[in-house]
């Protein structure tokens, strides 16, 4: 059975109705506080935590979140369905809170499709108060296959088991800034040997209210860089937002070998003795 990622508003609605869903918010807390689903409890931390791919860097991400998710209540046995403004405007960072209750165990959980824009757009109540969260105790549970590492990310190198799919902006891939938060945010420039590119707003329909675009155009985007639904595919970033969101495209035109090197260029490119190619890349 193919797993349920999206949400639609009506589901998502009808589950808050019937108390059967946690709808946790990502964006920032003043943000937050404008206005938001009512019910829904705020984790902003989904979105600006910079991990390492270490076992110390794994384990510290795994305490994290396991601390973030008990705070607001995200339990094992209770659906939790992930949003934001829209799929593109926070570097995809609904699709990293979904990844990331994946990644930690989490058997059901998913995204509103369309995000909050879609949600005003159709007139649906919104609440400024912030209830207190119920807290939980979630244990983390990880899930290894959807996680890649350094280590993973050197092997595959100019192998051609394992396909390197880097999605950042062109500016990051050309290499005339080192991140989407700065020109120097991080130490180097440029992209990992090897790597094919597919920006991420390639897989979502430019409309008012982004979405994902149907399979087989996705599968046809993939084609055209001799990327196919049985490859072994490490996505990856700069953080693992945008990373997450290629994830779930991916995962949605029914490509299932798929992982996530979560911590992406952010720590590839602070480790001098990791091979980058700099400059304009060929053909560019
Ligand atoms: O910073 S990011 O690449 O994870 S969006």
């Amino acid at each position: 059975m193919t797993e349920k990622i999206l949400y639609t508003l009506h589901e998502t609605q009808a589950l808050l109705e019937q108390g059967a869903v946690l709808v946790v918010d990502i964006r920032d807390q003043d943000t937050f506080a404008e206005g938001h689903i009512p019910g829904a409890v705020n984790m902003p931390e989904i979105f600006s935590f910079l991990s390492e791919s270490t076992p110390e860097g794994l384990a510290a991400l795994q305490n994290t979140f396991g601390a973030s998710f008990s705070r607001v209540g995200v339990a094992h046995d209770h659906k939790v369905v992930f949003y934001e403004d829209s799929f593109d405007t926070r570097y995809g960072a609904s699709c990293r809170g979904y990844w990331l209750a994946r990644y930690l165990g989490h058997p059901d959980c998913g995204i509103l499709d369309g995000g909050f824009w879609a949600w005003q757009q159709y007139g649906l109540p919104e609440e400024t108060a912030e209830i207190p969260p119920i807290p939980s105790r979630f244990l983390p549970h990880p899930n290894t296959a959807l996680m890649a590492t350094r280590d993973d990310v050197l092997a595959a190198l100019g192998g051609s088991e394992t396909i390197l799919l880097d999605n950042r902006d062109a500016n990051e891939w050309l290499g005339h800034t080192s991140s989407p938060y700065g020109f120097d945010f991080a130490p180097r420039r440029g992209r990992i040997p090897t790597a094919r590119w597919i920006e991420w707003y390639s897989f979502m329909s430019r409309d008012a209210i982004p979405a994902f675009r149907p399979a087989h155009e996705i599968r046809a985007l993939c084609a055209s860089q001799q990327i196919y639904p049985d490859s072994e595919i490490i996505i990856f970033c700069f953080k693992g937002s945008r990373a997450a969101n290629t994830y779930v495209a991916l995962k949605l035109a029914g490509f299932n070998r798929l992982r996530v090197y979560f911590a992406s260029w952010n720590e590839w490119s602070r480790n001098p003795s990791l091979p980058i190619e700099s400059g304009e890349p060929r053909g560019a």
